[in-house]
């Protein structure tokens, strides 16, 4: 069985508060793109083989544990994860590799097993990615509401600044907290093709951490993207070009200074 793991964006992410566990309160918008890992997945009589970086310490492998031991399934897996998306960017690698592991098991080995549950538990990101297409996200990331979103040319870029996700949590500060995201505004100006009004309060803390990354973003303004913004906690930053040419064009110039690639959001195209 072959899966893609999409990478995701976050159309906005707002830093409402941080809460009494350390975990802050977020108002963001996720999107998948139409781009990621890709996951191949075979049953075995029994026990997890897994081939990729960190072993069992890899989120995939750890989504496979912990559903066969809540599936209490003696049979067994073996995935061999193919990485594309870079990691530690804030595209959600790793969480959208548990997922597609989550929902794999689950049509191998059916069993009454709340995989939400399992998900929220792997990372604050999995549970979006168990949905996939765009959804408005509050609380940690796990209160889910699907959003519709128009079909976009989004062209992504991460230099080689890896940006743990704790490290740019604990560099933010109460300056950094905002109010609600305007979702229906955001929605109403990407359909209309305008510079959508968000903002994404995780720049603050990682422009603090690494300064250059200011740069990045006007780099990719200037290459005419529309609604350039930093994707979760960094350090990967996206932006809307007009037609796929222009996508092609500008992942083209950006991929001579690290990584680079253009793909969908949005419309019935977004999801594999
Ligand atoms: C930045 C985002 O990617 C936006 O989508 C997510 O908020 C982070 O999701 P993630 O990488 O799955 O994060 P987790 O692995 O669950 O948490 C890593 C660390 O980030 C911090 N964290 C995460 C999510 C959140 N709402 N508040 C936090 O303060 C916590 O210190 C946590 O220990
Ligand atoms: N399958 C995996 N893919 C990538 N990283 C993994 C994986 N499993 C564990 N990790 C570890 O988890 C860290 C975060 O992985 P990930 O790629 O999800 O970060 P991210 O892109 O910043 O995601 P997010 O947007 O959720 O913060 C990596 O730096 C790596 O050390």
């Amino acid at each position: 069985m072959e899966r893609l793991a999409p990478g995701k964006v976050n159309l906005g992410l707002s830093l409402l508060g941080r809460r009494p566990d350390g975990y802050h309160e977020l108002h963001t918008l996720f999107a998948a793109l139409s781009f990621g890992d890709r996951l191949f997945l075979e049953p075995l009589p029994q026990g997890i083989e897994f081939r990729g970086r960190y072993g069992k310490q890899n989120l995939a492998y750890r989504a496979a544990a912990l559903y066969l031991e809540a599936a209490g399934w003696p049979g067994g897996v073996r995935i061999v994860l193919e990485k594309a998306l870079p990691e530690g960017a804030g595209l959600g690698g790793g969480s959208s590799d548990a997922a597609q592991v989550l929902l794999a098991l689950r049509a191998l080995y059916p069993a009454e097993v709340d995989l939400f549950s399992l998900a929220l538990a792997l990372g604050a990101d999995v549970p979006f990615f168990l949905l996939g297409g765009a959804a408005e996200a509050r609380g940690i990331g796990e209160r889910l509401r699907p959003l519709a979103l128009p079909p976009l040319w989004v062209v992504v870029y991460a230099p080689g600044v890896r940006l743990p996700t704790p490290r740019v949590y604990a560099e933010a500060k109460p300056h950094d907290y905002a109010p609600e995201l305007p979702v229906e505004a955001i929605l109403e100006a990407l359909r209309r093709g305008e510079e959508p009004p968000y903002w994404n309060s995780l720049e603050g803390p990682a422009f603090r951490l690494y300064p250059e990354l200011k740069e990045v973003k006007a780099r990719l303004r200037a290459l005419g993207l529309r609604g350039v913004l930093m994707s979760g906690s960094g350090s990967a930053f996206f932006g809307f070009a007009e037609d796929e040419a222009h996508a092609q064009r500008t992942a083209k110039a950006l991929a001579l200074s690290g990584y680079a690639r253009y793909g969908r959001i949005g419309g019935e195209g977004a999801t594999p």
